[in-house]
């Protein structure tokens, strides 16, 4: 658990960061988002000491990471950062295993460790490990600057604006890549970004920040059904709210007995999936499977009651 403690960043008498105080349960992605200039890096970089706070402190599972020496605590915590800070002249194996060599793991355990990394990341190690940056896309070179972040199995993990750089589509599957690894390794992750698109695809919680200022810290649903501020109101954007709340509810959750025409829906889809699919094809439900079989339907009805404040 990583507790954040009324931490204050002030650069030239104006504070970036003004008393936060926040939570991170041990297992789950918080999304820091906000808009330029909020203080959500200068946040992000208090906690592995990048940034030293004018004030306040932060507990990692109790231990003030002030009682721990910079350069120990920055080896506990991976850190990736937009444009993934490959080393050029290093080879993939070699960045990954940075953190773990500095750590001085026996080779094999690097080898293996590199090795498994890669396959999370659904690149074929035997073609990828001897590559160097340079001969890899934008978005392989990014997945390569995560893998070294988790190298080394950290406590935490903090990224800040990884997936800027990419485009929208190659964007999405990071994110899903990262949310299905971060599942798979039950790691802790702290994600800054300005897109409140991104934090509620990605997010356990999610943490807005507005003039230095923590202004809500919740779940995605929370965030969506009661912002704390006209300025979360904004950044939610009313329009999109009823489609954004049925991105977030998954079928299987809501699936009832029942068959449905036309073409089935798999059970981890969405609600926003059903209602696209019931739009297009004039339907009033749809049938959902898992693994090829039917195990009901999800009707218009119950998306309508799930798309508002009703629910
Ligand atoms: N080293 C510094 N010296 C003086 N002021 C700084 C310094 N670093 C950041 N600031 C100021 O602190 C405020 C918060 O900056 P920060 O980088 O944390 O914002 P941000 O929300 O991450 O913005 P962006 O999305 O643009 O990166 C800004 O007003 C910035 O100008």
């Amino acid at each position: 658990m990583i507790e954040i403690d009324r931490i204050t960043k002030i650069y030239n008498g104006v504070p970036a960061v003004d008393a936060v105080t926040m939570t991170v349960e041990s297992g789950t992605i918080t999304v820091i988002v906000g808009t330029s200039g909020s203080g959500k890096t200068t946040l992000l970089r208090m906690i592995n000491r990048l940034e030293e706070p004018t004030s306040g402190e932060v507990r990692i599972n109790g231990e003030s990471t002030l009682e721990i020496k910079p350069h120990l605590l920055r080896r506990r915590i991976g850190y990736a950062i937009q444009g993934h800070g490959l080393f050029p002249h290093h080879n993939v194996a070699r960045n990954i295993g940075a953190v773990p060599t500095l750590l001085n793991w026996p080779k094999d355990k690097i080898r293996a460790r590199v090795d498994e990394l890669l396959t999370l990341f659904s690149m074929e190690p035997a073609e990828f490990r001897d590559r160097f940056p340079a001969e890899l896309s934008g978005g392989q070179q990014q997945r390569v600057g995560v893998a070294r972040a988790l190298a080394s199995r950290p406590d935490l993990l903090l990224m800040d604006e990884p997936f800027g750089a990419l485009d929208p589509i190659i964007r999405a599957r990071a994110q899903d890549d990262l949310r299905r690894i971060q599942r798979a390794l039950g790691s802790t992750i702290v994600l800054v970004s300005h897109d409140m698109e991104e934090a509620i695809r990605l997010g356990d919680r999610v943490a807005v920040m507005d003039g230095g200022q923590l202004v809500q810290h919740g779940t995605p649903a929370d965030i969506i059904a009661n912002p704390a501020t006209p300025f979360v109101a904004d950044m939610v954007g009313d329009m999109e709210r009823p489609l954004r709340l049925l991105s977030l509810v998954p079928l299987a959750e809501v699936v009832e007995d029942g068959g449905a025409p036309g073409a089935a829906l798999p059970a981890d889809g969405s609600l926003r999936d059903a209602l696209s699919a019931c739009l297009w094809t004039g339907r009033t439900a749809v049938p959902v499977e898992r693994e090829g079989a039917l195990i009901g339907r999800v009707t218009l009805e119950t998306i309508r009651a799930r798309a508002g404040l009703r629910a």
